[in-house]
Protein backbone atom coordinates (compact mmCIF):
# COMPACT_ATOMS: atom_id res chain seq x y z
CA UNK A 1 0.00 0.00 0.00
CA UNK A 2 1.34 3.37 -1.06
CA UNK A 3 1.19 5.86 1.84
CA UNK A 4 1.14 9.45 0.60
CA UNK A 5 3.13 12.16 2.29
CA UNK A 6 0.91 15.04 4.74
CA UNK A 7 -0.40 17.55 2.39
CA UNK A 8 1.41 20.92 3.15
CA UNK A 9 -0.52 23.99 2.43
CA UNK A 10 1.18 27.35 1.72
CA UNK A 11 -0.28 31.06 2.40
CA UNK A 12 2.24 33.50 0.77
CA UNK A 13 2.61 36.92 -0.25
CA UNK A 14 -0.09 37.96 2.47
CA UNK A 15 -0.41 40.50 5.50
CA UNK A 16 -0.10 38.35 8.70
CA UNK A 17 -1.86 39.61 12.24
CA UNK A 18 -0.57 36.79 14.34
CA UNK A 19 -2.98 37.30 17.25
CA UNK A 20 -1.19 40.14 19.14
CA UNK A 21 0.23 41.96 15.78
CA UNK A 22 0.95 42.96 12.30
CA UNK A 23 4.14 42.08 10.97
CA UNK A 24 5.49 44.33 9.26
CA UNK A 25 6.45 42.54 5.85
CA UNK A 26 4.66 40.06 3.77
CA UNK A 27 4.72 36.57 5.14
CA UNK A 28 4.44 32.99 4.35
CA UNK A 29 2.67 30.34 6.56
CA UNK A 30 2.96 26.41 5.85
CA UNK A 31 0.21 24.57 7.40
CA UNK A 32 0.83 20.44 7.87
CA UNK A 33 -1.54 17.83 9.47
CA UNK A 34 -3.79 20.38 11.24
CA UNK A 35 -0.43 22.68 12.54
CA UNK A 36 0.90 25.96 11.38
CA UNK A 37 4.34 24.33 10.60
CA UNK A 38 6.45 27.59 9.83
CA UNK A 39 5.74 31.38 9.68
CA UNK A 40 8.07 33.51 7.30
CA UNK A 41 8.33 36.09 5.61
CA UNK A 42 7.92 35.58 2.14
CA UNK A 43 10.52 37.47 0.72
CA UNK A 44 12.95 34.15 2.57
CA UNK A 45 10.88 31.29 1.53
CA UNK A 46 13.00 29.28 -0.74
CA UNK A 47 11.58 28.08 -4.12
CA UNK A 48 12.15 24.34 -3.51
CA UNK A 49 10.24 24.84 -0.15
CA UNK A 50 7.19 26.30 -1.63
CA UNK A 51 7.79 23.72 -4.15
CA UNK A 52 6.66 21.06 -1.73
CA UNK A 53 3.50 22.80 -0.99
CA UNK A 54 0.40 23.18 -1.87
CA UNK A 55 -0.07 27.10 -2.65
CA UNK A 56 -3.37 28.00 -1.11
CA UNK A 57 -3.72 31.87 -1.27
CA UNK A 58 -1.69 35.01 -1.73
CA UNK A 59 -2.37 38.56 -0.84
CA UNK A 60 -4.68 40.03 1.67
CA UNK A 61 -4.78 39.54 5.59
CA UNK A 62 -3.83 36.13 7.13
CA UNK A 63 -5.39 36.14 10.68
CA UNK A 64 -6.37 32.99 13.06
CA UNK A 65 -9.32 31.95 13.16
CA UNK A 66 -12.14 34.11 15.39
CA UNK A 67 -12.35 32.98 18.94
CA UNK A 68 -15.86 33.97 20.29
CA UNK A 69 -15.48 33.33 24.04
CA UNK A 70 -18.99 34.10 25.37
CA UNK A 71 -22.10 32.96 23.63
CA UNK A 72 -25.47 31.70 24.82
CA UNK A 73 -25.92 30.39 21.50
CA UNK A 74 -28.50 27.68 22.82
CA UNK A 75 -31.68 28.95 23.55
CA UNK A 76 -35.11 28.58 22.47
CA UNK A 77 -38.08 31.15 21.40
CA UNK A 78 -37.39 34.96 20.82
CA UNK A 79 -37.43 38.10 22.49
CA UNK A 80 -38.71 40.76 19.80
CA UNK A 81 -41.46 41.87 22.63
CA UNK A 82 -39.29 42.39 25.63
CA UNK A 83 -36.68 44.45 22.68
CA UNK A 84 -40.13 46.93 22.06
CA UNK A 85 -40.52 46.90 25.94
CA UNK A 86 -36.83 48.13 26.16
CA UNK A 87 -37.48 50.82 23.48
CA UNK A 88 -40.67 51.51 25.49
CA UNK A 89 -38.53 52.75 28.42
CA UNK A 90 -38.65 49.23 30.88
CA UNK A 91 -35.29 48.93 31.43
CA UNK A 92 -33.55 45.25 31.28
CA UNK A 93 -33.77 45.06 35.44
CA UNK A 94 -37.54 46.05 35.19
CA UNK A 95 -38.25 42.98 32.56
CA UNK A 96 -36.01 40.65 34.75
CA UNK A 97 -38.12 41.29 37.68
CA UNK A 98 -41.18 41.05 36.56
CA UNK A 99 -40.76 37.42 35.35
CA UNK A 100 -39.30 38.33 31.89
CA UNK A 101 -36.16 38.73 30.28
CA UNK A 102 -33.66 35.20 30.81
CA UNK A 103 -36.71 33.53 32.38
CA UNK A 104 -38.69 34.36 29.64
CA UNK A 105 -36.00 32.16 27.25
CA UNK A 106 -35.94 29.41 30.33
CA UNK A 107 -39.56 28.63 29.34
CA UNK A 108 -39.20 28.52 25.76
CA UNK A 109 -35.90 26.48 26.19
CA UNK A 110 -37.35 24.10 28.41
CA UNK A 111 -40.61 23.71 26.12
CA UNK A 112 -37.96 22.98 23.31
CA UNK A 113 -36.52 19.43 22.21
CA UNK A 114 -32.97 19.19 21.49
CA UNK A 115 -33.53 18.34 17.87
CA UNK A 116 -35.43 21.57 17.65
CA UNK A 117 -32.95 23.36 20.40
CA UNK A 118 -29.62 22.21 17.64
CA UNK A 119 -31.80 23.59 14.55
CA UNK A 120 -32.05 26.94 15.77
CA UNK A 121 -29.21 27.25 16.88
CA UNK A 122 -27.18 25.59 13.96
CA UNK A 123 -27.42 28.92 11.95
CA UNK A 124 -26.70 30.95 14.67
CA UNK A 125 -23.38 29.44 14.36
CA UNK A 126 -23.24 29.24 10.95
CA UNK A 127 -23.43 33.11 11.01
CA UNK A 128 -20.48 33.37 13.16
CA UNK A 129 -18.52 30.55 11.01
CA UNK A 130 -19.02 33.14 7.87
CA UNK A 131 -17.46 35.92 9.90
CA UNK A 132 -14.51 33.75 10.47
CA UNK A 133 -15.31 31.79 14.01
CA UNK A 134 -13.35 28.63 14.24
CA UNK A 135 -13.47 28.63 17.88
CA UNK A 136 -16.62 29.34 20.00
CA UNK A 137 -17.97 29.22 24.00
CA UNK A 138 -21.35 28.11 24.44
CA UNK A 139 -23.37 28.53 27.79
CA UNK A 140 -26.40 26.75 29.13
CA UNK A 141 -27.66 28.74 31.54
CA UNK A 142 -31.66 28.76 30.03
CA UNK A 143 -32.45 25.43 31.30
CA UNK A 144 -32.11 25.93 35.38
CA UNK A 145 -33.21 22.42 36.10
CA UNK A 146 -30.38 19.49 35.87
CA UNK A 147 -32.30 17.58 32.78
CA UNK A 148 -32.60 21.36 30.90
CA UNK A 149 -28.74 22.63 31.54
CA UNK A 150 -27.59 19.03 30.48
CA UNK A 151 -29.82 18.71 27.71
CA UNK A 152 -28.42 22.49 26.53
CA UNK A 153 -24.71 20.79 26.81
CA UNK A 154 -25.54 18.23 24.75
CA UNK A 155 -26.88 20.21 21.94
CA UNK A 156 -23.71 22.64 22.11
CA UNK A 157 -21.25 19.71 22.18
CA UNK A 158 -23.26 17.87 19.22
CA UNK A 159 -23.11 21.06 17.44
CA UNK A 160 -19.10 20.94 17.76
CA UNK A 161 -19.12 17.29 16.42
CA UNK A 162 -21.40 18.26 13.15
CA UNK A 163 -19.86 21.69 12.16
CA UNK A 164 -16.54 22.16 11.16
CA UNK A 165 -15.65 24.44 14.28
CA UNK A 166 -14.11 23.80 17.74
CA UNK A 167 -16.98 23.93 20.55
CA UNK A 168 -16.16 24.75 24.24
CA UNK A 169 -19.15 24.48 26.62
CA UNK A 170 -19.51 26.41 30.20
CA UNK A 171 -22.15 25.70 32.35
CA UNK A 172 -24.22 28.46 33.66
CA UNK A 173 -27.03 27.02 35.76
CA UNK A 174 -26.23 30.05 38.06
CA UNK A 175 -27.74 32.29 35.54
CA UNK A 176 -31.26 33.51 37.02
CA UNK A 177 -33.22 31.77 39.35
CA UNK A 178 -35.92 29.21 38.44
CA UNK A 179 -39.63 29.85 39.08
CA UNK A 180 -39.94 27.20 41.03
CA UNK A 181 -37.03 28.19 43.64
CA UNK A 182 -38.64 31.67 43.90
CA UNK A 183 -37.60 32.64 47.75
CA UNK A 184 -35.40 29.92 47.59
CA UNK A 185 -32.30 31.10 45.75
CA UNK A 186 -30.01 29.25 48.63
CA UNK A 187 -31.57 26.25 47.74
CA UNK A 188 -30.97 26.18 43.85
CA UNK A 189 -27.50 26.96 44.60
CA UNK A 190 -27.96 23.82 46.35
CA UNK A 191 -29.30 22.28 43.33
CA UNK A 192 -26.32 23.88 41.45
CA UNK A 193 -23.65 22.23 43.65
CA UNK A 194 -24.72 19.49 44.68
CA UNK A 195 -26.82 18.19 41.86
CA UNK A 196 -25.82 19.81 38.17
CA UNK A 197 -22.30 20.51 38.48
CA UNK A 198 -21.26 16.79 39.45
CA UNK A 199 -23.99 15.47 36.62
CA UNK A 200 -22.17 17.51 33.80
CA UNK A 201 -18.40 16.59 35.14
CA UNK A 202 -19.94 12.77 35.03
CA UNK A 203 -20.91 13.03 31.43
CA UNK A 204 -18.25 15.34 30.40
CA UNK A 205 -20.48 18.14 28.96
CA UNK A 206 -18.84 21.26 30.66
CA UNK A 207 -15.33 22.77 29.92
CA UNK A 208 -15.67 25.31 32.45
CA UNK A 209 -18.84 26.75 34.64
CA UNK A 210 -19.44 30.24 35.20
CA UNK A 211 -22.08 32.50 37.51
CA UNK A 212 -24.11 35.88 37.06
CA UNK A 213 -23.45 37.70 39.74
CA UNK A 214 -25.56 40.57 40.22
CA UNK A 215 -28.15 42.00 42.28
CA UNK A 216 -30.86 40.53 39.88
CA UNK A 217 -29.17 36.86 39.68
CA UNK A 218 -26.74 35.76 42.64
CA UNK A 219 -24.86 37.42 45.83
CA UNK A 220 -20.85 37.26 45.68
CA UNK A 221 -21.63 34.65 48.71
CA UNK A 222 -23.69 32.49 46.31
CA UNK A 223 -21.17 32.56 43.16
CA UNK A 224 -18.03 31.46 45.56
CA UNK A 225 -20.48 28.50 46.62
CA UNK A 226 -20.48 27.54 43.12
CA UNK A 227 -17.06 27.87 42.48
CA UNK A 228 -15.67 25.69 44.86
CA UNK A 229 -18.25 22.80 44.25
CA UNK A 230 -16.45 23.52 40.35
CA UNK A 231 -12.80 22.93 41.30
CA UNK A 232 -14.17 19.90 43.63
CA UNK A 233 -14.70 18.61 39.93
CA UNK A 234 -11.73 20.06 38.34
CA UNK A 235 -13.35 22.60 36.36
CA UNK A 236 -12.19 25.80 35.63
CA UNK A 237 -14.43 29.01 36.47
CA UNK A 238 -15.71 32.32 34.92
CA UNK A 239 -18.22 34.79 35.80
CA UNK A 240 -20.75 37.15 34.36
CA UNK A 241 -19.98 40.32 37.02
CA UNK A 242 -19.78 43.87 37.56
CA UNK A 243 -22.22 44.10 34.35
CA UNK A 244 -24.83 46.89 36.10
CA UNK A 245 -23.55 46.94 39.22
CA UNK A 246 -20.28 46.42 41.08
CA UNK A 247 -20.68 44.11 43.65
CA UNK A 248 -17.08 42.53 43.91
CA UNK A 249 -17.77 39.30 41.89
CA UNK A 250 -14.81 39.50 39.64
CA UNK A 251 -12.09 40.11 42.68
CA UNK A 252 -13.46 36.77 44.32
CA UNK A 253 -13.81 35.31 41.18
CA UNK A 254 -9.99 36.19 40.78
CA UNK A 255 -9.07 35.08 44.18
CA UNK A 256 -10.44 31.15 42.90
CA UNK A 257 -8.20 31.78 39.70
CA UNK A 258 -10.84 32.19 36.54
CA UNK A 259 -10.35 32.34 33.18
CA UNK A 260 -12.30 35.10 33.40
CA UNK A 261 -14.67 38.18 34.40
CA UNK A 262 -16.86 39.35 31.50
CA UNK A 263 -18.76 42.38 31.03
CA UNK A 264 -16.88 44.21 33.75
CA UNK A 265 -18.66 47.81 32.98
CA UNK A 266 -18.83 48.31 36.69
CA UNK A 267 -15.46 47.08 37.83
CA UNK A 268 -13.28 49.08 40.30
CA UNK A 269 -9.78 49.65 40.26
CA UNK A 270 -9.57 46.90 43.06
CA UNK A 271 -11.48 44.65 40.50
CA UNK A 272 -8.34 44.93 38.42
CA UNK A 273 -5.78 44.38 40.52
CA UNK A 274 -7.46 41.27 41.23
CA UNK A 275 -7.69 40.48 37.69
CA UNK A 276 -4.17 41.45 36.98
CA UNK A 277 -2.90 39.55 39.83
CA UNK A 278 -4.61 36.61 38.90
CA UNK A 279 -3.87 36.18 35.25
CA UNK A 280 -7.69 36.66 34.70
CA UNK A 281 -8.71 37.95 31.19
CA UNK A 282 -11.30 40.71 31.14
CA UNK A 283 -13.79 39.94 28.30
CA UNK A 284 -15.42 43.16 27.13
CA UNK A 285 -19.00 42.42 25.29
CA UNK A 286 -19.87 45.88 23.01
CA UNK A 287 -22.77 44.36 22.06
CA UNK A 288 -24.89 44.07 25.62
CA UNK A 289 -23.20 47.46 26.30
CA UNK A 290 -24.84 48.68 22.95
CA UNK A 291 -28.15 46.81 22.93
CA UNK A 292 -29.39 47.53 26.71
CA UNK A 293 -27.93 51.31 26.36
CA UNK A 294 -25.76 51.22 28.88
CA UNK A 295 -23.67 54.14 29.58
CA UNK A 296 -21.02 52.88 32.65
CA UNK A 297 -18.21 52.02 30.23
CA UNK A 298 -15.83 49.53 31.35
CA UNK A 299 -12.34 50.22 32.83
CA UNK A 300 -10.15 49.92 29.33
CA UNK A 301 -7.69 52.33 30.38
CA UNK A 302 -6.97 50.75 33.88
CA UNK A 303 -7.18 47.47 32.33
CA UNK A 304 -4.58 48.54 29.73
CA UNK A 305 -2.60 50.04 32.51
CA UNK A 306 -2.74 47.18 34.35
CA UNK A 307 -1.79 44.83 31.61
CA UNK A 308 -4.85 42.55 31.79
CA UNK A 309 -5.42 40.71 28.85
CA UNK A 310 -8.71 42.20 26.77
CA UNK A 311 -10.99 39.57 25.11
CA UNK A 312 -13.63 41.23 22.72
CA UNK A 313 -17.06 38.52 22.08
CA UNK A 314 -20.50 38.30 20.66
CA UNK A 315 -22.32 37.53 24.08
CA UNK A 316 -24.70 36.12 21.35
CA UNK A 317 -28.23 35.85 23.11
CA UNK A 318 -31.56 36.16 22.72
CA UNK A 319 -31.54 38.88 24.99
CA UNK A 320 -29.17 41.51 26.02
CA UNK A 321 -27.13 40.54 22.64
CA UNK A 322 -29.20 39.40 19.43
CA UNK A 323 -25.94 39.94 17.54
CA UNK A 324 -24.46 37.32 15.68
CA UNK A 325 -21.80 39.13 13.82
CA UNK A 326 -18.17 38.95 15.16
CA UNK A 327 -17.02 41.91 12.91
CA UNK A 328 -19.20 43.79 14.55
CA UNK A 329 -17.95 43.70 17.76
CA UNK A 330 -15.02 44.22 16.82
CA UNK A 331 -16.49 47.83 15.30
CA UNK A 332 -18.10 48.14 18.38
CA UNK A 333 -15.10 47.35 20.67
CA UNK A 334 -13.04 50.57 18.49
CA UNK A 335 -16.11 52.65 18.55
CA UNK A 336 -17.95 52.49 21.74
CA UNK A 337 -15.03 51.19 24.48
CA UNK A 338 -12.00 53.22 22.41
CA UNK A 339 -9.93 49.91 22.07
CA UNK A 340 -7.65 50.30 19.22
CA UNK A 341 -8.07 47.77 16.31
CA UNK A 342 -4.91 45.91 17.11
CA UNK A 343 -6.21 45.07 20.43
CA UNK A 344 -9.85 44.16 19.25
CA UNK A 345 -8.45 41.95 17.03
CA UNK A 346 -5.97 40.23 19.69
CA UNK A 347 -9.45 39.99 21.40
CA UNK A 348 -11.15 37.72 19.06
CA UNK A 349 -7.94 35.63 18.78
CA UNK A 350 -4.89 35.44 21.15
CA UNK A 351 -6.73 36.75 23.84
CA UNK A 352 -10.12 35.07 23.35
CA UNK A 353 -8.22 31.86 23.08
CA UNK A 354 -6.70 32.80 26.49
CA UNK A 355 -10.34 33.44 28.32
CA UNK A 356 -10.95 29.72 27.36
CA UNK A 357 -7.82 28.62 28.82
CA UNK A 358 -6.65 27.11 25.29
CA UNK A 359 -3.28 29.71 24.74
CA UNK A 360 -1.43 27.22 26.39
CA UNK A 361 -1.88 24.96 23.09
CA UNK A 362 -1.21 28.51 21.24
CA UNK A 363 -5.19 29.06 19.92
CA UNK A 364 -5.87 31.86 18.49
CA UNK A 365 -1.93 32.56 17.08
CA UNK A 366 0.00 32.41 13.98
CA UNK A 367 2.74 30.53 15.42
CA UNK A 368 4.42 27.24 14.11
CA UNK A 369 2.85 24.66 16.30
CA UNK A 370 -0.30 26.65 16.80
CA UNK A 371 -3.37 24.87 15.10
CA UNK A 372 -4.03 25.30 11.81
CA UNK A 373 -7.41 27.53 12.08
CA UNK A 374 -7.15 30.32 9.69
CA UNK A 375 -8.90 33.65 7.89
CA UNK A 376 -7.94 34.92 4.93
CA UNK A 377 -9.34 38.07 4.34
CA UNK A 378 -10.15 40.35 0.98
CA UNK A 379 -8.84 43.28 3.31
CA UNK A 380 -5.52 45.61 2.79
CA UNK A 381 -4.79 45.91 6.56
CA UNK A 382 -6.23 44.35 9.59
CA UNK A 383 -7.31 47.50 10.75
CA UNK A 384 -10.19 47.25 8.39
CA UNK A 385 -11.77 44.29 10.00
CA UNK A 386 -12.63 46.51 12.58
CA UNK A 387 -12.89 49.49 10.97
CA UNK A 388 -15.72 48.52 8.26
CA UNK A 389 -18.52 46.77 9.23
CA UNK A 390 -19.09 44.97 5.79
CA UNK A 391 -19.38 41.41 5.71
CA UNK A 392 -18.66 39.19 2.84
CA UNK A 393 -14.50 39.92 3.32
CA UNK A 394 -13.49 36.34 4.16
CA UNK A 395 -12.12 34.99 1.62
CA UNK A 396 -10.75 31.58 3.08
CA UNK A 397 -11.83 30.01 6.24
CA UNK A 398 -9.22 27.17 7.71
CA UNK A 399 -10.12 24.69 10.75
CA UNK A 400 -7.69 22.28 11.65
CA UNK A 401 -5.76 22.72 8.36
CA UNK A 402 -8.47 22.02 6.05
CA UNK A 403 -10.50 25.07 4.24
CA UNK A 404 -13.86 24.68 4.84
CA UNK A 405 -16.98 25.68 3.59
CA UNK A 406 -19.81 27.29 5.48
CA UNK A 407 -23.53 26.81 4.99
CA UNK A 408 -24.55 30.09 2.77
CA UNK A 409 -21.54 31.06 2.07
CA UNK A 410 -20.87 32.30 -1.85
N1 LIG B 1 -25.82 38.94 31.83
C1 LIG B 1 -26.37 37.87 31.85
N2 LIG B 1 -26.53 36.97 30.88
C2 LIG B 1 -26.53 37.24 29.49
C3 LIG B 1 -27.83 37.73 29.04
C4 LIG B 1 -28.73 36.68 28.79
C5 LIG B 1 -30.09 37.15 28.37
O1 LIG B 1 -30.47 38.33 28.49
O2 LIG B 1 -30.79 36.26 27.91
C6 LIG B 1 -25.45 38.18 29.04
O3 LIG B 1 -24.29 37.77 29.04
O4 LIG B 1 -25.69 39.32 28.67
ZN1 LIG C 1 -23.34 36.08 28.88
Amino acid sequence: MTTHPPIRRLWRDVTLFDGMDTLPEPMAVIVEGGHIVRVVPSARLADDEAATCTLQGTGGVLTPGLVDCHTHLVFGGSRADEFESRLEGVSYEEIARRGGGILSTVHATRAASEEALFHAAKPRLEALMREGVTTVEIKSGYGLSVADELKMLRVARRLGEELPVRVVTTLLGAHALPPEYKDNSDGYIDLVCREMIPAAAAEGLADAVDVFCEKIAFSVTQCERVFEAAEAHGLPIKAHAEQLSNLGGSAMAARHGALSADHIEYLDVEGVSALHEAGSVAVLLPGAFHTLRETQLPPIAALREAGVPMAIATDANPGSSPLFMPTLMLNFACTLFRLTPREALAGMTAHGAQALGLHTQQLGRIVPGAPADLCQWDVESPAELAYAVQPGRLRQRVYGGEPTHVQGQH
